[in-house]
């Protein structure tokens, strides 16, 4: 699994702390950190939620981490990007179900909000979980990706 990490200033020291992390789980193929790489940064968090949610979109990255102060501002840009779905997820049933129910490629942390220990919980339950392409939800997603296909910019 390819996984794209990025975070505005407000989420750097987090966003590093994940992305340590997953570079030590063997079940991620390569980590992709796109900054920022330092506090000092101050380019505004939707730069790198457009630019992750990119990288999924075209296939370069299978999921995404992406924080910020709240993780609201990196899912609201992310999910700008067709195909893309993205949500904050602080507590470990959020993140089950954004996979297993809504396909969310993208999990989001709000730095200000969560601490690294149990942000990196949830990221390891995380990349456990997969969308079953045959269950109820799989219907409910689609609605969605049929919405994009139809208001599609030309
Ligand atoms: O959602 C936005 C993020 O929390 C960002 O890190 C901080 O944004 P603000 O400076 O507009 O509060």
């Amino acid at each position: 699994m390819r996984v794209v990490v990025a975070a505005d200033n407000a989420g750097v020291l987090l966003k590093n702390e994940v992305r340590d992390l997953l570079k030590t789980d063997e079940r991620v193929t390569e980590v992709i950190d796109l900054g920022v790489d330092s506090p000092d940064d101050d380019r505004a968090y939707p730069i790198f939620g457009l630019a992750a949610a990119e990288k999924i979109a075209n296939g370069e990255a299978d999921r995404g981490v992406l924080v910020c102060g709240t993780g609201i501002g990196v899912a609201i840009s992310a999910n700008k990007v067709p195909g893309v779905r993205a949500t904050v997820a602080h507590d470990s049933y959020s993140a089950e179900r954004s996979v297993k129910s809504n396909n969310c490629q993208i999990i989001t942390f709000g730095a200000r909000v969560i601490g690294p220990e149990l942000a990196k919980k949830i990221v390891t339950e995380w990349l456990g979980y997969t969308f079953d392409p045959g269950s109820p939800s799989a219907a409910k997603v689609a609605h969605i990706t049929e919405y994009e296909q139809v208001h599609a910019a030309s």
